[in-house]
């Protein structure tokens, strides 16, 4: 073959999917490959910023047909619910004819997918071969994907951790991702057929930091299993902070601001949202919190707990937008992050100077708070009460935690936190692992070229 490959890459239409692909492609267009990137049209703009590599890296969009349940004009899953991720996943699917289509048309080596579980069928019709691109922590692959899974507070035999399991207590965590049992038998469906016909798995995962997760997922799964290692963005240096933030944030002292920021999907119920914004209030501290209006609400200002606003004025922000969250959480005055630890957040706070404070909102999330908080010991867990409430005590207490300069505990996630991001950001590690990526890529693409 040819030195240099051609990739298609067609990721879950939503922002936690399309960034870290894009991420991805960047590292490959670094290296002088091809990268042709479908995603829905109104996409395009939100997201065409993130490519670096405009010679090597060509969009290409897709109309998103409207399927029934769905609001006319949807096609990220930031437009909806967590809960009609399947109504948004059957749009994906009536996709297939218009990929295929690019397909034929452009013969790329690989496909890169992670929600359209028939890009397999796609790709072997075209002879191109397909990678199953899973964004999830391998601590929550073993727990969450393996066959067999994990159950409750139970680990299976060969199952490398006694503290990172789902529990009877997270049930709250199960329910969010699907409108009904069907739904989620749906998804369960999709994630397996991916899986099991796909020609390879990459994880974006580091040996380094779960290398007994990765080991174990790679003894469970029957195919070839590959890692991305460390997977940080570039740092795009043109972009600054939006100076509305910079100038907010520095009027506070060095590592005194809160930030808590819940991803790009989460729709918190109203009352679960009033006691996170009371929680901070009761914290005593500067902080900025930017999550979409909960659920039943248009506006954030119209969700506000009595009076809150005329408390906290000068000190606190609750915003319903989205903001540029790498570079807040490198501002010097940000010193807490507060995360639902989706495995973007769980990487940028890993790389951040920030003590972090976790409060997961889906099983998936569950296991990688977990993972941070139990087995590396870099963050701290809200608690939550049997009906997976947190309360604003609660959250008060786990920010203080790691806020007070004299806390045992916070000085041990400090400690423990210095040491990984000293690990993952270690010169050479991630260049290493693209390098061994993409040359298991190209084996892959010539062992094709054996069986014509
Ligand atoms: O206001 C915001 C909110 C979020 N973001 C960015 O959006 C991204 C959010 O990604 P996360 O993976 O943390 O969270 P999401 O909930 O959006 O993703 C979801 O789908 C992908 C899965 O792997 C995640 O685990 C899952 O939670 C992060 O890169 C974050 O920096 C902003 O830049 N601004």
């Amino acid at each position: 073959m040819a030195s240099k490959f051609h990739a298609l890459m067609y990721p879950w239409f939503a922002s936690g999917h399309i960034t870290p692909f894009l991420h991805l492609a960047n590292k490959l267009g670094e290296k002088g490959h091809r990268v042709t990137f479908l995603l829905p049209k109104k996409a395009l703009k939100q997201f065409e910023h993130l490519n670096l590599y405009p010679h090597h890296i060509v969009f290409r969009t897709v109309t998103v047909p409207h399927v029934d349940g769905l609001p006319l004009g949807v096609e990220t899953a930031s437009d909806i619910p967590i809960s009609s991720t399947n109504l948004l996943a059957s749009a994906m699917d009536l996709t297939r004819p218009q990929v295929e289509d690019v397909v034929r048309a452009l013969e790329p080596d690989l496909i890169f997918f992670d929600f359209a579980h028939w890009i397999p069928e796609v790709a072997r019709e075209f002879g191109a071969k397909s990678v199953d691109y899973l964004l999830l922590s391998a601590a929550a692959v073993a727990t969450l994907i393996v066959p067999g899974g994990c159950e409750f507070g139970v680990a299976p035999p060969g199952y490398p951790s006694s503290k990172v399991l789902l529990h009877q207590k997270d049930v709250y965590s199960m329910k969010p991702v699907a409108n009904s049992t069907e739904d989620f038998a749906a998804l369960q469906e999709r994630f397996t057929a991916s899986i099991t016909k796909c020609d390879v798995i990459l994880i974006k995962a580091c040996k380094e930091l779960e290398g007994e997760f990765c080991n174990y997922v790679e003894r469970k799964f029957e195919k070839k299993i590959l890692f991305t290692g460390p997977m940080l963005p570039q740092a795009d240096t043109t972009i600054p902070l939006e100076a509305q933030w910079s100038n907010w944030l520095g009027g506070f002292e060095s590592g005194s601001v809160v930030f808590c920021a819940f991803g790009s999907q989460t729709i918190m119920e109203k009352d679960q949202f009033q006691e996170l914004c009371l929680g901070m209030e009761l914290t005593g501290l500067p902080f900025l919190v930017a999550v979409k209006p909960p659920r039943g609400t248009s506006t954030i200002q119209e969700a506000l707990p009595e009076g809150f606003e005329e408390r906290v004025n000068g000190r606190g922000v609750v915003w319903g937008g989205w903001v540029q969250q790498p570079l807040i959480l490198s501002h010097p005055s940000v010193g807490c992050f507060v995360s639902h630890c989706g495995q973007g957040s769980m990487w940028e706070s890993l790389v951040s100077d920030c003590q972090i404070v976790l409060v997961p909102q889906i099983a998936e999330q569950v296991i990688n708070a977990r993972f941070m908080s139990e087995e590396l010991e870099v963050s701290v867990e809200v608690a939550r009460e049997e009906t997976g409430w947190f309360s604003k005590e609660s959250l008060r207490d786990a920010i203080e935690s790691v806020m007070n300069r004299d806390s045992e505990l916070g000085n041990r996630v400090r400690k423990n936190h210095t040491k990984w991001r000293k690990t993952i950001t270690s010169p050479g590690l991630m260049n290493g692992y693209v390098d061994d990526l993409i040359e298991s890529f190209k084996d892959l693409i010539v062992h094709e070229t054996n069986h014509d």
